[in-house]
Formats: C-alpha cells, structure tokens, sequence
C-alpha cells in the first residue's frame, strides 16, 4: 500500500478529522437505522483515536431522496456502539462547529452534520478543485490530521473524500486498511480456482466486472445469476418472457445485452448460466428449462437443478467473491437459489462478499463467521474488484506522497 496508516502518525493531543461511511438503510418514517455494519466496522478506528479530539463527517443518502436526514439517529447509534457520548452538532463549518470542535478535549468524538447538506459536497470534482472548496478548507483549518475510513464511499471524487487528503496530512483508517488487504487478496492470493459468482439488479457493474476479470485472469469462472443471468440470456436469444424483459428495460440495461454476448463469445467455457429458472405463475413458485419459460410470468429465481449444480461448482471453487442475490429473497418462496448459494460459498477456503443485500442475507443466515471478508462497499467493492483505482485510494497516495514523512 503505498499510503499512510494510523501506525505512522501520532495522534496524541491533536485534533483529528474522520471521513467514514454511515450510510444505512433508515426507516425515513421513524428515522431509525435498520442495519448497522457500516458503524460496527469503524468502531476500531475511531477507539484507536481515543487520545485525540475526533471529529467524524459522514454523508447519509443523496438530496432528493427520503433518506436524506440529518445525522442525529446516527450519533445515538454511534454513542452506543462506542459506549461513550458523542457530541452532535447540527452544523459542518459554521460557528456551531467550530465551537464544538474548539471546546472538546481529547478522549471525545463529536459528529458533524450530514456533509451532504453542504451543497459543494454533491459535486464530483476533481481532487485539485475539491480542495480548493470553502466545506474543504474550512474543515481542514478546523483540524491537524485527516483519517479517511470510509471505504464504501472510495469510488466517488467528492471534496472530503478526495480533496481533504490534497488538503491536508490524510492517512487510511483501520476499515480501509482491512478492506483493501481483503479484496486485493482476490488478485494476488485467492486459492485457485476463483469463482465469481455475479446477481443482483446492479447489471452494468457486473458485466464490467466479468470482462475485467475473465480477461486479466483473476477468475476461472463466472456464474451469473439474479437479474444478470436475464442479460446473459437475452445475449444467447432466449426468450425470458415480458414481465423480466420489461425490467432490464426499466432498469435501463438493454445496451447491457451486446456486452453481454460479448463475454459469452469470448469466454464459452468459464460462464456458467443456471440452465433452470423459478417464475411467479398464479402466485406460485414454478420451476421451467430455460427454453420454455412461460412469456407473462416473471423469473424471480433460479430453479432448482441449477441450485444444486451450482452449489456443486462452489464446492469445488477454491475462492468465491459473492456479489448480488440469485433472485427475489425477501419473498420466502424465491429465497432459495440465494440462500443455498450463500450457504455453499461459505465453505470455500477464500470467501468474499460485497453488496448490503447480500451481505444482510449471510447476517440473517448466521453465516458471518464463515465467510473470509464481508465488505461494507457495494459500488466500492465491484469498482475496486474491476482491478481500478479507486479515487479515494488514489487521493490517500497523493496524500502520502506530499505530507507524509
Ligand atoms: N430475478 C430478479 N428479478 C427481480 N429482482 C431481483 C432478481 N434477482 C434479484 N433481485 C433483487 O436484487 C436486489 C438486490 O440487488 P443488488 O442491490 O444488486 O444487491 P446488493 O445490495 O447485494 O449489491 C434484491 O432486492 C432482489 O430482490
Ligand atoms: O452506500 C454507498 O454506496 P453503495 O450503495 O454502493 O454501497 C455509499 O455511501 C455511496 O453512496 P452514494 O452511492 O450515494 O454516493
């Protein structure tokens, strides 16, 4: 890594800047955190910090969305977690926060607001001009150091993601340390042979992925599944029926199916493609071959031969990345295909997996243990398993290279 870590800087008494991702499925209703990972995985940053005075920024959702909120349901959760108070202050970087930040000693944390109410932070900028923002500036006057955890975010370039670390001195946190370790284990260690197995509705990040890592040989095999499996037979001229054909076409992924087939054109032997499907006919599970799936009926899992087949595959894969659910889990009769693929993957000697749904679903399992690494990146995970550098990774590089040692 060629980045700075907390084990090379001292923190002792200063004023400590902690860009993490709290970002979490909310009930907009009640304004409760229904998931809370994303604040386990940094709880051993931000104790590592305890001689410092902290200051946390953090984003919840986008503008415009329901989930938009302030952070004040999260400095609750985090209290908890921590087993400490936790400062809330409704502000970024006007007097308020300052004020915080000024009358806080070392040993406290306080929590500033969601810094996607400022509105520079909703621009993707380069690093040079994000540094150069009156929310990056102003946040850097407030501190000596900057630590930057939060890895689900890395793949974006906005200003206190990659114009803090041009800011000022910017290390990566005890989260993006293990995430990065974890993942680049998938190019450089994984017990052969790699399977990737791709679902979900995420479909143009899956295809790039499968192109990217059949062609640099990361992986022996891709097993597509979930709504990326409908792609995939759309591009061999299967007919999969209206109802998931609309989809893809909601979803916006009907460019998707020429990329599609150019995998399976180059790559004939190392796609596998579950050869049986489930779809929803007078609201019950029906299971079909491929060639005859019924035109007005949705596919929402695959059936069970392939279940087994598959299960078969991941048994005898020495490393599986796992991203995207095989189908429609949350209604219990279209649950299979995920939760017996999950189960299989847990035995391979290398596991890995990205993506909140997919990650709640091996949660609720009780399979956490099981598995090598869960990410806390969805889109951070797929982007940095494409083999890119993400723009946060990048900006902590740059970061090192101007104010470390
Ligand atoms: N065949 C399918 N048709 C419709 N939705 C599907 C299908 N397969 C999976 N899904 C849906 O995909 C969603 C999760 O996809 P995605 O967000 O890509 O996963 P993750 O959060 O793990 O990255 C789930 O809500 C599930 O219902
Ligand atoms: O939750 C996140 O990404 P994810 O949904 O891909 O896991 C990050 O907080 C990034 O959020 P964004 O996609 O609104 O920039």
């Amino acid at each position: 890594m060629n980045f700075g870590t907390l084990a090379d800087i001292e923190t002792r008494g200063k004023t400590v800047l902690v860009r993490v991702d709290f970002n979490s499925p909310i009930d907009p209703s009640s304004n409760t955190i229904l998931d809370d990972k994303r604040f386990r995985e940094h709880v051993p940053t931000l104790q590592a910090l305890e001689d410092a005075r902290v200051v946390v920024i953090a984003h919840q959702s986008r503008p415009g969305k329901k989930d938009f909120t302030t952070l004040a349901a999260h400095a609750d959760k985090l209290e908890r977690l921590l087993g400490m108070p936790v400062t809330y202050v409704d502000d970024i970087i006007g007097s308020c926060a300052k004020r915080a930040v000024y009358d806080s000693h070392p040993g406290d944390v306080v929590l500033l607001e969601n810094v996607r109410f400022s509105a520079e932070e909703n621009l993707s900028l380069k690093p040079e001009e994000g540094a150069k923002t009156h929310l990056v500036r102003k946040l850097a006057a407030m501190a000596d150091l900057c630590v930057y955890d939060a890895f689900g975010t890395a793949h974006r370039s906005q200003p206190t993601i990659t114009g803090l670390p041009y800011a000022m001195k910017t290390v990566a946190g005890l989260l993006m340390e293990k995430e990065v370790a974890m993942l680049s284990k998938v190019f450089t260690s994984a017990p052969r042979p790699v399977t990737f197995v791709l679902g979900g509705t995420k479909v143009d990040d899956s295809i790039a992925v499968a192109g990217n890592v059949l062609a640099n040989k990361t992986a022996d095999k891709i097993a597509v599944i979930g709504v990326v499996a409908n792609v995939f037979y759309l591009a061999k001229g299967i007919d999969i029926g209206e109802p998931s054909r609309n989809l893809i076409r909601t979803l916006g992924y009907d460019g998707e199916v020429a990329k599609a087939k150019v995998i399976l054109d180059s790559y004939p032997d190392k796609v596998l493609l579950p050869e049986y499907v489930a779809v929803k006919e007078q609201d019950e599970r029906k299971e079909y071959p491929i060639l005859t799936i019924p035109k007005d009926c949705p596919i929402l899992d695959m059936g069970t031969d392939s279940i087994v087949q598959f299960s078969r595959e991941l048994a005898a894969s020495g490393s599986i990345v796992f991203n995207g659910p095989a189908g429609v889990f949350e209604e219990a009769k279209f649950a299979s295909g995920t939760f017996e693929l999950l189960r299989a993957a847990a035995n391979a000697e290398f596991s890995v997996c990205g993506g909140g749904h997919t990650a709640a679903v091996i949660e609720q399992l009780g399979l956490e243990p099981q598995y090598s690494h869960l990410s806390t990146g969805g889109g951070a995970c797929i982007e940095f398993l494409t083999g890119k550098k993400l723009p946060a990774i990048a900006a902590l590089e740059e970061s090192w290279k101007k104010f470390g040692n």
